[in-house]
């Protein structure tokens, strides 16, 4: 953000009429957030008995029953019903859902409506990011995103949360950054508790929140199978290099990614269990077959799926993820967890951060160089 955005300091109109598009556990939670605030909700749920509990009860019992939700919150099942005169869209459904989910909206959505993009995913067939997803599917709304490091049950239980809102800046949005549709969402959702920041680089904030849930796979991963303290730094840390690579590779900055989507979502997803990536990771990591972690049932783990997006984006635009890699081949290529983690750690020895060029051979060719004698 330029100096040019920061000294503006003129009235700011917050939006009022928002339709929240998913009742899952995050779509509800950002919706209670903006009844908090004082606006006019309307919550599209797919299953009319969770639509009528959260109407009748001020709850939502499958998503997060023990949470009481504010007045002026509707649910609904009728698109139309809930995008009727809104002034600002969420969508908040899972990855694999929403392409078809925009599709579904398009019609109901007028030309020019900001639509922020809250779920955090790669689409697997075209690389997509989701924002530009939805935007290919609505092409005329100016579509962004919100992400961070926010849990849906502390959010909506009212736990002090901050999340970045991220839109593409048009020339209009520089010469008026108060009037850009970052400036108004991020208004009209602050509240108390909910803090948030804006920024102007969609792509770096994004990817944070794609590749966050990969990582968190793979540090569940080795605390599942007994790994150390040490090694979740290790990970956590060059994970987010991961990330600043493919940012860059996309046209983000490498700074979005030290920020509340970047290493404020890693940080919270990488050490918790309430993290269902993390969850994931731990199940497996202590031999528990997939079809039989969270005892069956199905749950949405964005990084399981968007492990095979990234590493093939990845590939195609030849930047090294080899922590990302590495999930993908214990979730997708029966890859065995100590094995590949053992891998990752004998890898050659390369510079921090990689501008400093320097690559060596491997740990094991070292030791070998040893007992040959032909060290120093
Ligand atoms: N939970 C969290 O803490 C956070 C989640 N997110 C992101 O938000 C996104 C949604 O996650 P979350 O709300 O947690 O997921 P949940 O599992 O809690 O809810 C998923 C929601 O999507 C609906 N849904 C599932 N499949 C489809 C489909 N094919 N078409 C239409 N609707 C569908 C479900 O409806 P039904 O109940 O009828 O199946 C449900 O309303 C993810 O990308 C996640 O990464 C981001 C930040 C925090
Ligand atoms: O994105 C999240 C918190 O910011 C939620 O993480 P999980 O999808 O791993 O539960």
């Amino acid at each position: 953000m330029n100096e040019e955005l920061q000294s503006h300091r003129l009235p700011t109109l917050p939006y009022t009429r928002f339709a929240v598009i998913g009742a899952g556990a995050w779509g509800t939670a950002l919706a209670s957030v903006a009844a908090q605030a004082g606006h006019q909700v309307r919550l599209l749920a797919r299953d009319p008995e969770v639509a009528e509990a959260i109407n009748r009860t001020s709850r939502n019992p499958r998503y997060l029953d023990d949470v009481p939700l504010p007045a002026g919150l509707q649910a609904t099942t009728d698109a139309a019903e809930a995008l009727v005169g809104a002034d600002v869209v969420l969508f908040v459904v899972p990855s694999v859902a929403t392409r078809a989910m925009a599709r579904q909206v398009r019609p109901l959505i007028p030309a020019g409506t900001p639509v922020a993009v809250c779920t955090k995913g790669i689409e697997p067939s075209s690389g997509m990011l989701m924002s530009q997803v939805v935007a290919d599917e609505l092409r005329d709304a100016r579509v962004g995103a919100i992400s961070g490091p926010t849990f849906a049950r502390e959010t909506a239980l009212g736990h002090y949360t901050a999340a970045t809102v991220a839109f593409d800046f048009t020339h209009a949005d520089r010469l008026a950054p108060h009037d850009s549709p970052a400036a108004r969402l991020a208004l009209s959702m602050s509240t108390g508790f909910f803090k948030t920041y804006i920024s102007d680089d969609l792509v770096g904030v994004e990817i944070g929140g794609a590749v966050k849930n990969v990582v968190a796979i793979a540090c569940g991963m080795m605390t599942g199978a007994g790994f150390a303290e040490n090694t979740r730094a290790a990970l956590i840390t060059r994970g987010m290099d991961e990330m600043k690579q493919l940012a860059e590779a996309l046209g983000g900055r490498r700074e979005t990614v030290t920020g509340l989507a970047g290493a404020g979502d890693l940080t919270l997803t990488c050490s918790s269990r309430t993290s269902r990536n993390m969850s994931l990771g731990v199940q497996l990591g202590q031999g528990i077959p997939r079809e039989k972690c969270f005892d069956g049932k199905p749950v949405v783990v964005e990084g399981e799926v968007n492990a095979v997006s990234i590493v093939d984006l990845a590939r195609r635009l030849n930047v090294s993820i080899p922590i990302c890699e590495t999930v993908y081949s214990i979730l997708h290529e029966g890859a065995d967890i100590g094995q590949a983690f053992g891998d990752l750690w004998t890898r050659p020895i390369q510079g921090e951060p990689r501008a400093l060029d320097i690559r060596l051979s491997n740990p094991a060719q070292a030791r070998q160089l040893v007992m040959d004698g032909r060290g120093t």
